[in-house]
């Protein structure tokens, strides 16, 4: 019998809609029959209308409730857990939100603001006795749990760089203004905490999450910075990571690696948009190396590249199953999280994502990327 998991949507934007579809597929088309899903509510923070909008282009099934207001979504009892799908700069103040009405939650991408943010909703989550989970959709495909298998089981050796590049060439004045989430400091924008934060995953989920839990100690961290030079976000960050330990070495090998994280909006990890220039993601390891190549939030495939002599090159392409952007594989892991009564997802601790915000606040303070002190924050309510 498949465990039901009943979603209230927060926010009816571009990420939402995506996730929706995502839910709304049948789970035995990707081998998961043992969860289920329903969208019993959405909320629009601007309009009832909205929602109900949402839920008729979507084809949500009946009954599904439609909100004009996040406060009213919380307080739905029929809701297991809330998607919250709004900017980054919101993050904070909807989580607290959700959490104290006592409702589990899946945020997106970025976490909060900065770490700070992050910490107070996890131990509320945790003196609650909640669900919480940062939405990074990429560490749950089929292509990242190989990956980490792979790295795991020594098919490369010791890990000692990892170089990942989420970049897009966008005439950013012409496709971002200054009012779009991804550049308006209001709004916690910039690519960093947008695209840098999947750069970083990859860095993370290889060089760190591979790690027993006892060895895993945070990175040290170099980083530049270009910003917009229309509202001061960021526009190019490149970050360069020392982590202290690496897999246990039986040789001279070091018990340190490297991780390079980088991304821009100004030039693309893949110009012509045909795969030419190669892998996104590059894991270097002793006795050979994984490229993984797509988009580095939903990359298609991957090469395990055994140094010379070592064996031959292998390709494992990674289809996205029943048409589905890939969104549906983190919403399975929550489910199977509340059937198991987990407080968080091992995929993605909230010590790891606390970490990350970490890096994440060093490369903003090098770099000089301050945002308003109204998203900064860490009082809760604030109404801005
Ligand atoms: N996992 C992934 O692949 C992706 C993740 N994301 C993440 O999802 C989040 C939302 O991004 P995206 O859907 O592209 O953003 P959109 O701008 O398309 O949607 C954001 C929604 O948030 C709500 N909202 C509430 N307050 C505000 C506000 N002050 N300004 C703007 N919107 C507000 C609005 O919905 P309403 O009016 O209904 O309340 C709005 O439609 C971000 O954290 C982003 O990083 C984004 C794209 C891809
Ligand atoms: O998370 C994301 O992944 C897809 C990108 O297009 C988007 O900007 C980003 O928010």
């Amino acid at each position: 019998m498949a465990y039901t998991v009943r979603w209230g949507i927060m926010a009816t934007g571009w990420i939402a809609d995506m996730f929706v579809r995502d839910l709304l597929k049948d789970p035995r088309g990707r081998d998961a029959s043992d969860v289920a899903h329903q969208v019993v509510a959405v909320a629009s923070s601007s309009a009832k209308s909205k929602a109900d909008q949402f839920i008729s282009s979507l084809g949500i099934p009946a009954p599904c409730a439609a909100y004009g207001s996040y406060e009213e979504l919380v307080a739905d009892t029929n809701v297991d857990v809330i998607y919250v799908a709004t900017p980054h700069s919101h993050h904070f103040q909807n989580v607290m939100l959700a959490l104290g009405a006592g409702k589990n939650v899946l945020c997106e991408k970025a976490f909060t603001v900065n770490a700070a943010q992050t910490k107070i909703l996890c131990e509320t989550a945790r003196k609650k006795n909640l669900f919480l989970m940062e939405a990074v959709w990429t560490r749950y495909f089929p292509l990242s749990v190989q990956v980490r298998e792979l790295i795991q089981t020594g098919e490369i050796g010791q890990v000692l760089r990892v170089i990942a590049d989420t970049s897009f060439s966008d005439d950013v004045e012409e496709r971002w203004g200054t009012k779009h989430r991804m550049v308006n400091l209001d709004l916690a924008g910039g690519c960093l905490l947008d695209l840098g934060i999947y750069s970083l995953t990859w860095v993370f989920q290889t060089l760190y999450h591979t790690l027993p839990r006892n060895q895993r100690k945070p990175p040290t961290v170099t980083s530049q910075m270009t910003q917009y030079h229309l509202t001061g976000a960021d526009e190019s960050t490149t970050v360069l990571l020392k982590f202290p330990t690496s897999a246990p070495s039986n040789g001279p090998l070091p018990q340190e690696s490297h991780g390079v994280a980088m991304t821009s909006m100004r030039v693309a990890g893949d110009p012509d948009e045909k795969g030419t220039s190669g892998a996104n993601i590059r894991i270097e390891g002793a006795k050979g190396e994984i490229q993984v190549f797509g988009n580095p939030f939903r990359p298609v495939r991957y090469r395990v590249i055994p140094k010379k002599g070592l064996g031959e090159v292998r390709d494992v392409e990674c289809p996205f199953p029943s048409q589905g952007h890939g969104m549906f594989w983190e919403a399975d892991e929550v489910a199977r999280c509340l059937r198991d009564g987990k407080l968080e997802s091992e995929g993605l601790p909230w010590e790891e994502s606390i970490v990350i915000m970490e890096v994440m606040d060093e490369v903003r303070k090098q770099g000089g990327l301050k945002y308003p002190q109204s998203i900064e924050s860490t009082e809760y309510p604030l109404h801005f």
